[in-house]
C-alpha cells in the first residue's frame, strides 16, 4: 500500500508545464521531504494533492483510493491535512478559537474539545489557549497552524516550508514535533528549503526540478548527488 501516489500526473498553466509525468509514491508512516529550486513546482504539487488544482492528466491516489476527482474538503475528510506557508491564522481571535475554526470547518465531531486540547498540548500551546493568536511569537504562530492542521487527525500531513522565518531552536523543535507525529503513525510530506531541517526529519528526499522528479533517495544520497547540487546550487552549503 502507498499513502500517497501520483501516476503520470501532469499540470500545465497556459502551456507551461509545471508537473510533468510525475510518478510519486510514499509509504504509510514515512517522513518525506520535497526539495527543489524556486519555481520547481513544489507548491503546485501540494495543490494538486489537495485538490486546489486539477491535473491536466494523470491520477492521484490516497491510501490506494483514487482521489483525482474529489473536491478539497472530501480529501480532507479522507485524512489529508495541510499547513500552508502563508500564515492562515486569525490574529484577532484566540488560539482556542482558531483551533475551533480549523476543526469545525472540516469535521463535526463530538470529541471536538478533546481534539483541540490534544492538538494544543502536542504543539506546546495548551497554556496559551486564551491568548490572541496575533500576540504569539512567529514560531508559536507556525505551531498553532500545525496544531490546526493536526486537529482533524489526518493520516497524511503536508507541510509547506513549516520552518520559514523560525530561529534554529524553533526549527529544531518543529523537527522533533514532526518525529513525534510520525511515531503516532502520521505520514508527513514537507516542502522545505532549510537543509538542516531536511536532515533532521527526512527518511527519504524527492527533488523536483521544472515539474519533473529529478532525483530521489536518502538525504546522504541526495547531498552527494552532483547533478542535484548543480540544479539546486547553494542548497547544501550550510554544513
Ligand atoms: N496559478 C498559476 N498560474 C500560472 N502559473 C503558475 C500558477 N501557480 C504556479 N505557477 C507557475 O508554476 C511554476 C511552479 O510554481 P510553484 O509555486 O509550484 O513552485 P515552487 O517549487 O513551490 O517554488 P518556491 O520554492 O519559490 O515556492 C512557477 O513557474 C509558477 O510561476
Amino acid at each position: 500500500m502507498t499513502i500517497l501516489r501520483t501516476e503520470a500526473m501532469c499540470k500545465n498553466f497556459d502551456g507551461v508545464q509545471v508537473a510533468e509525468d510525475v510518478n510519486f509514491s510514499m509509504e504509510p508512516g514515512e517522513i518525506r521531504c520535497l526539495i527543489g529550486p524556486n519555481g520547481a513546482g513544489k507548491s503546485t504539487f501540494f495543490k494538486l494533492v489537495l485538490g486546489e488544482h486539477q491535473p491536466s492528466s494523470g491520477d492521484i491516489f490516497f491510501a490506494d483510493e483514487r482521489i483525482t476527482a474529489l473536491r478539497s474538503f472530501e480529501r480532507v475528510r479522507k485524512g489529508i491535512s495541510v499547513k500552508f506557508q502563508v500564515p492562515g491564522i486569525f490574529r484577532e481571535l484566540s488560539v482556542w478559537q482558531n483551533m475551533q475554526i480549523a476543526v469545525q470547518h472540516h469535521l463535526h465531531r463530538d470529541s471536538m474539545a478533546k481534539d483541540i486540547e490534544a492538538a494544543l498540548e502536542f504543539v506546546g500551546l495548551a497554556q496559551k489557549s486564551r491568548e490572541l493568536a496575533g500576540t504569539l511569537s512567529h514560531g508559536e504562530q507556525q505551531w498553532l497552524e500545525i496544531g490546526m492542521a493536526i486537529s482533524t487527525r489526518p493520516r497524511l500531513l503536508l507541510l509547506d516550508e513549516p520552518t520559514a522565518g523560525m530561529t534554529p531552536e524553533e526549527t529544531h523543535k518543529t523537527g522533533e514535533m514532526v518525529h513525534r507525529l510520525n511515531r503516532e503513525g502520521m505520514s508527513v510530506l514537507a516542502v522545505e528549503h532549510d537543509m538542516e531541517f531536511v536532515r533532521q526529519i527526512a527518511q527519504k528526499v524527492t527533488v523536483l526540478n521544472f515539474g519533473v522528479i529529478f532525483a530521489e533517495g536518502t538525504i546522504g544520497e541526495i547531498e552527494s548527488n552532483d547533478e542535484v547540487a548543480r540544479i539546486y546550487l547553494g542548497a547544501f552549503d550550510d554544513d
